[in-house]
């Protein structure tokens, strides 16, 4: 569905990003990691067509039924494109959002502006579905509300509503869920999976947790110094990283390997002793009451026991 390839980004004469590569199929959730300024937001940003004016690209990306390149390709080509074939959930959803209009209203101009339903009544009607879609109680009520009178879980929530408002084919998704607690995280983790999962969108999600790559994505690429150093299975980056910069970020993080009855196997990512995990590990983050014995949850977001928000099967798709 997306392919990149040799793209390159500079500011002047400093390279950003330098010579990135990879591909997302339809369906499928990678992920991109990496430390803060590694080139993360600027790849995803060609990726949306969004780069400012003030950075140069080069190489190309392609969306799978445009001709065009998207990198150098004209707004008018973008425009058409974002919010209907690409779509984006940003980090902080109070600068995505417009402070003076009704959530609902904005959601329905999502469907409204790229003309894929006929009228405001409709359009409104699909965004109170939309609403509910992300798990959005009380929509009729909730939908009258402007974004500062949400929490920062139901801001995101609309975001994401209106992210996947005329079925992307591409999900973008960079840092969504850094602000939010635990809890809530977990809960949008899952909706984005769903939302992604149910139109078969090619899902490219930033994220500097690895437990909450190893949730949501099938494969993932590592980024450091504009450049991708490694990329393959999460299961198998996660477990045995081959760039000594992945295993610096495995040594930093609080991620640790638990069986179904909560015994630990290994931390940060390390392979056990025995070489391999038993059937129904899972990854998750540490946790931060480590005086307590946690109760596994069955993967896939099942209630953390308390400050997990992630799990995920090891070497499988959950
Ligand atoms: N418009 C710009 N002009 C000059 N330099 C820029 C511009 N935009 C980004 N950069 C630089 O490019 C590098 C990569 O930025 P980017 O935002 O992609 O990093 P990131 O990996 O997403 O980091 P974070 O995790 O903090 O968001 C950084 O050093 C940043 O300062």
């Amino acid at each position: 569905m997306l392919k990149v390839d040799g793209l390159n980004i500079a500011a002047g004469e400093l390279p950003l990003v330098s010579d990135v590569s990879f591909t997302v199929a339809g369906g499928e959730r990678v992920g991109l990691i990496g430390e803060s300024g590694s080139g993360k937001s600027l790849t995803a940003s060609a990726v949306f067509g969004l780069l400012s004016d003030d950075v140069s690209a080069a190489g190309s990306v392609r969306l799978e039924g445009v001709d065009e390149n998207l990198v150098g390709a004209s707004e008018n080509l973008l425009s058409s494109l974002r919010g209907s074939r690409l779509a984006m959930v940003f980090q902080e959803p109070m600068t995505a959002l417009n402070p003076s209009m009704r959530i609902v209203d904005q959601v329905a101009e999502a469907r409204l502006i790229h003309r894929t339903v006929g009228d405001r009544a409709a359009a409104h009607r699909d965004a109170l579905r939309l609403l509910e879609q992300v798990r959005l109680r009380d929509v009729a009520e909730l939908g009258r509300a402007y974004p500062h009178q949400l929490s920062g879980g139901q801001r995101q929530r609309v975001l994401l509503a209106i992210a996947l408002a005329n079925d992307p084919d591409v999900l973008i998704c960079d840092e969504p869920t850094t602000a939010l607690d635990v809890t809530v995280q977990a809960q949008l983790l899952d909706l984005i999976v769903k939302g992604a999962k149910e139109r078969t969108a090619a899902l490219l999600f930033i994220t500097h947790d690895l437990a909450v790559v190893a949730t949501v994505c099938e494969r993932v690429l590592v980024m450091y110094g504009g450049r991708i150093v490694e990329s393959g299975p999460v299961a198998e980056v996660l477990t045995a990283p081959e760039h000594r910069y992945t295993k610096g970020l495995l040594d930093a993080s609080d991620l640790e390997t638990v069986d179904e009855g909560g015994r630990l196997h290994a931390i940060a990512g390390a392979v056990p002793a025995a070489g391999k995990f038993p059937s129904g590990c899972v990854f998750r983050n540490r946790c931060p009451r480590a005086d307590e014995q946690c109760e596994v949850s069955p993967p896939w977001f099942g209630e953390p026991a308390h400050g997990h928000a992630c799990w995920h099967p090891v070497g499988g798709d959950a």
